[in-house]
Parts: structure tokens; sequence; C-alpha cells
């Protein structure tokens, strides 16, 4: 869809999709030359999409006359009429051609993958094109790639790269065929991850960090921008590379927003990517495009193999991994007397905050300085080991959510122990959903 703006000069494009979504929660997504719409883009849409309905007499949800399918009248008013261009052959074409460049190869300039098998799993969405139209072209060994065929009920698992059913059957498909590379799409293809040649699943972190060590060979000394939920693992790997990182807020419209407004203002950033698996990067226009991202993993593996380097995962192996990692989600329910759940978050939050500062939960707990959403806390560990929690609103529902990660075995229980204390103490007469908390 981006494509079709970008490389095609089309000024806007509607995607029908359920993303990495179950089947049920199919949606609409906007783009334009600026981009994904923001909230305020739906809302003035609805408002222009409404005062039209009103203005030609159509109830909106009325099927029946002949105005009543907005879109359609609209279209058909259109000077040409409605045509079908098929993009995916141009899109496939310039995915193909970066790798031809990207790889350079003397040997098959045309093919330059042969000799390398590589799995695709796209989850019965829209990415099995990558297999058999961008690298089976190039010369790849694609067999045991699975889940080609679109199938918008998804019968084979959760498709979205950020849930370990998809990962695990990526990692399962690439393991049995004995895969150089798994690669692993949602639906609409704008999240991705991949797996090694070991089976070992590279999603969240491990994929911001091995995307990092890319992009950092590239643009040494670049910034980069993650998500909130990062680990400090990611950052100290980053550091070590010589990146500056930026751990901003969850959700990938708000990073890689906040990466085009540095580089707005002439801090050079090159990697905006979220621990959900989208990924954008300065060189593709910001797009938010999990194929892009696979097509810079697969020149990076074959440059690493043709200049004699170890395997792609060898890449993570100075990435220092939580001993635990664990997320839960508390439901806010509106009462009479909190009717707005984003007050009640907000409630939460500023008692979270002042409980840590106060020393409630004990000297080993301190705020973190920097904070775009919720409250990071950081947990000074035994030997130098560290450990964290953030506290934040959830970006779209009535939810708090809470991620703990500690470098040190049974630290995560006790550390969620702490909090739910706090919930029950000070946040009496607020209807938080406190139970996963106390699950094993
Ligand atoms: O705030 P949460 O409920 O964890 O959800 C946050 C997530 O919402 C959507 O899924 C967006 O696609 C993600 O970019 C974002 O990270």
């Amino acid at each position: 869809m981006f494509y079709s703006i970008v490389k095609e000069g089309y000024e806007g494009s509607i995607m029908l999709t359920a993303s990495h979504m179950p089947w049920n929660s199919n949606g609409l997504k906007f783009f334009t030359a600026a981009g994904g719409f923001e909230k305020s883009d739906v809302a003035s849409m609805l408002q222009m999409a409404s005062e039209e309905c009103a203005a030609k007499g159509v109830m909106i949800g009325d099927t029946s006359s002949e105005n009543a399918h907005v879109l359609a009248s609209a279209l058909a008013q259109q000077p040409g009429g409605i045509q079908q261009v098929n993009f995916l052959p141009r899109y496939a074409d310039f995915l193909r051609e970066l790798i031809i460049k990207g790889v350079d190869s003397k040997e098959h300039p045309k093919q330059p993958l042969m000799g390398l098998k590589i799995v695709v799993d796209a989850g019965n969405g829209a990415g099995g094109f990558f297999a058999t139209e961008v690298l089976a072209p190039l010369g790849a060994d694609i067999t045991g790639s699975q889940f080609l065929d679109p199938d918008g009920s998804f019968p084979n698992h959760i498709p979205n790269p950020e849930h370990p059913s998809a990962m695990a059957a990526g990692a399962k498909a690439t393991t049995a065929a004995g895969a150089d590379l798994g690669i692993v799409f949602d639906t609409d293809v704008d999240r991705s991850a991949i797996v090694d040649r070991n089976g070992r699943e590279i999603n969240s972190n491990r994929f911001i960090a091995l995307m990092s060590a890319v992009i950092l060979r590239e643009h040494p000394g670049t910034t980069i921008v993650t998500d909130s939920v990062t680990s400090n693992g990611l950052a100290d790997f980053i550091a070590a590379l010589g990146g500056k990182h930026l751990r901003f807020k969850r959700g990938y419209k708000n990073v890689i927003g906040k990466g085009m407004e540095l580089n707005n203002q002439g801090v050079e950033t090159h990697l905006m990517m979220e621990t959900s698996g989208h990924g954008a990067l300065k060189e593709n226009y910001f797009l938010d495009d999990g194929a892009y991202l696979a097509v810079k993993v697969v020149i990076e593996l074959v440059r690493r193999r043709l200049s004699g380097q170890g395997d792609i995962g060898e890449l993570l192996d100075t990435l220092k991994e939580p001993a635990e990692a664990a997320e839960y989600r508390l439901r806010i329910t509106p009462t009479p007397e909190h009717p707005d759940f984003k007050e009640v978050g907000q409630m939460v939050l500023d008692r979270f905050h002042g409980w840590v500062q106060s020393g409630g939960a004990g000297p080993s707990w301190s705020v973190d300085p920097i904070n775009h959403e919720g409250w990071r806390i950081n947990v000074a560990e035994d030997e130098g080991r560290r450990g964290w929690l953030l506290l934040r609103q959830s970006l779209h529902d009535p939810l708090l959510v809470l991620n703990v990660e500690s470098e040190s075995s049974g630290r995560v229980r006790d550390y969620t122990k702490k909090v739910l204390e706090f919930m029950l103490q000070s946040c009496t007469g607020l209807a938080i959903d406190v139970a996963p908390l106390s699950k094993k």
C-alpha cells in the first residue's frame, strides 16, 4: 500500500486487514504519502463521510439505496472509473532488485541466493509472495515454507510474530527443513521476525538487536528509536556497538514518528523498531515494512557467508538476555464514580510513582530518570545484576500493562508480588483487576 504511493505516485490507499489480530478483527488501514492515518485523521474522515451521507440524504448503515456505498459512488464518479491494478509483482521486483544489488554476487549475479535454503511462514496472510516471488526467483530453495496461501480464518497459528505460537511454528519448520534462515510475517507483512539455522527464535528484543547490528555497521553512531518495553540488555548491546538508543513509547507509530522528528531536527536516526516486530528504516521512507526488514536480513546472511563470517545468529552473541520476563495486563473497569478509564489509569500511575519514590518498595527500587510513558523502575539485584518494571497504560485498551524483567532467577515473582501489595493497599476504590498478578 505504501509502495503504491511512494513509488507509483498514487494519492492514497486503503487496506482491509486483520493485521496481526484474529480473523474476526478485520479493519481498514488508510495511507497517504504522509504515512498511516492518525486517530485524528480517522475522526475527520468519518466526519466527512457522515457529512457526505447527510448531504445525499443517506443514512449511515443503509445499504438499500444507490448512494449508500459512499466509496463506491465516489469511485464511480472518477473519470476512468475503477481499474484493477496488481502491484504485487512490481513490489516483488523492487525487493528482488534490492537483494541483487545488496549481495552483489560475482558468481550468480541474477540468482544471488543459490545454495541457500530459506523457509517463510506467512501465517496464511499476504506474505507468501515473499517466498515464491522474491526468494525463489533469486535461486533460494524455499522447500518447507508454510501457510503461504491467504486464508482469512488463519487456521494454522496466530499470525503474529510477537506470539509464541507463530514463532514456534516458524522455528519448527526451519529446523525440519534444515534451512539457513526462517522468516515469519504477520498477515499484512508490517511485522516480521526471523529464525536462525539453529532454530533460535529471533523476535522482539533479539530482532531489534540484530537489525541494530546491521544498521550500525552501515551507519556508525546512528540513533535507534525503540518502544518502551525493551530490555536493559538491548540498550547495552546498542551502546557497545557505538549506537545511541532512545527508548520511547509503545506503538509503532509513536516510534517511527519520533525517528522522523529526530531526523528533522538533524539527529541522524536510521532505525526505528518496536518489540512487536514493526520496524522502519530511514532508507525506506520510514515505512514499517516487514518484507523490507527481511530483505536486509537475507542480504546480511549472504554477505556474512561470502565473507567467511559465521551465521547471522552469531550477531547476537553479546546480547545479554534477562533470566526471566513477564507481562501482565490488568483490566480497568469504569465505575459511576470513575467513568474515564484513562483517568483511573493515570491515578494508579501517579500513586505507583509516589510509592516507589517514598521507598515503599524498598531501597533497591528506583525510578528510571527517563520515562516517556508510565514509570520504568530499576531494581538493583545481587552482584551488579539488574531488574526492571514498567507500569503504563495500554495504547488502545482500558488496561494497565506491567512488564517485568530480571537478570536473576525467581525475582519476577517477587517484584510482581510487591506490585500486587501496592495495588491492594493503595488502589482501593479503583476497579482494577489485579488477578493476573497472583497467577503463578
Ligand atoms: O499498549 P498495548 O495494549 O500493549 O498495545 C500496543 C500495540 O498496539 C498495536 O498492536 C500496535 O500495532 C503496536 O504497535 C502497539 O505496540
